[in-house]
């Protein structure tokens, strides 16, 4: 038995998931950040947890995913880990802890490992950070790469519209797909993207592409948790499918529970000692 195996769970590994791109079984993929809602979807059976740093946005209120630091994705990290038997755990590198310093990439990828005991490590962009995923890969490492909308760099852009429509952002998103799978890397996320390249993009690497907005032909799917749950509010993107209303399902509890509160209906006798 492997040393980090559980009793009777088969662990999710990168060789797995490039299993299940060769027979065509898709790769399902959400996030978390916590050691409640990873319990939960680990048990359900996802393929791979990922601990975006949309944390940003959804845990701690920021508008963007640029201020959360690497402290805090290890915090969130080591929460999500400590709940997880069968998943494979992927970390957010945050914004400024990898980008154009390669010795820096290493020590922040190794800082997550180590301290969170993650799996792998993701990193949004191809071409121009090419040497930081190679370092962290050099070290054993695995990197999922990050391409199409990236998030971290919104300011460029300024807008979170699709990608990669116009010819020439088509090219350099295939050609950073293929350097990033040269490079390395057991997967790719594809963000919000014309289907028919996502489709020309999994078609052209050996490896899986994961996407969310890229449409239907690709390996497999992530969505950020709170999305899908209907927690978040104000985000309905068309991409988004959302398969439960528990924002109504929280508020209607808590009324609730405000209500026996002040009516004196709670606590009753047997909830009392
Ligand atoms: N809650 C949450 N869900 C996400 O999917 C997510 C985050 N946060 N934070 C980090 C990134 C940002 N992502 C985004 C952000 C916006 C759109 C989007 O489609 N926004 C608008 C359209 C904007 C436009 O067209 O200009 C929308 O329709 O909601 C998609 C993905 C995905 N990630
Ligand atoms: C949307 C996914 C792919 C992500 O990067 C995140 O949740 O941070
Ligand atoms: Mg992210």
């Amino acid at each position: 038995m492997s040393v980090h195996s559980s009793a009777n769970i088969k662990r999710i590994t990168t060789h797995i998931l490039q299993e299940m791109k060769e027979r065509g079984e898709k790769i399902s993929m959400l996030t978390a950040y916590d050691f409640s809602m990873a319990t939960i979807v680990d048990a359900a059976g996802i393929d791979i947890i990922l601990v975006g740093d949309s944390a940003s946005n959804v845990m701690a209120g920021h508008e963007t995913t640029l201020p959360i630091t690497l402290d805090q994705m290890i915090y969130h990290a080591s929460s999500v880990v400590r709940a997880v038997k069968r998943s494979f755990v992927v970390v957010d590198i945050p914004f400024g802890n990898y980008q154009g310093n390669s010795s820096e990439a290493l020590r922040s990828a190794i800082r997550i490992m180590k301290e969170s005991g993650a799996h792998a490590v993701k990193v949004e962009g191809g071409a121009e950070i090419k040497e930081s995923v190679s370092r962290i890969l050099s070290a054993g490492v695995p990197v999922m790469g990050h391409l199409g909308l990236t998030p971290q760099s919104i300011y460029k852009f300024g807008t979170y519209t699709v990608r990669a429509k116009e010819e020439a952002e088509a090219k350099k998103l295939l050609e950073d797909a293929k350097i990033l799978e040269e490079c390395g890397c057991f997967a790719i996320v594809l963000e919000k993207i014309p289907a028919s390249l996502a489709k020309k993009v999994a078609e052209s690497v050996q490896i899986p592409v994961i996407g969310i907005g890229a449409g239907p032909h690709v390996d497999g799917q992530v969505l950020v948790m709170h999305d899908m749950l209907g927690i978040t509010q104000e985000f309905k993107p068309r991409f988004l499918r959302q398969y439960a209303d528990l924002q109504q399902v929280m508020t209607d509890a808590f009324k609730n529970y405000i209500r026996d509160v002040k009516n004196k209906d709670f606590p009753n006798k047997s909830e009392s000692y």
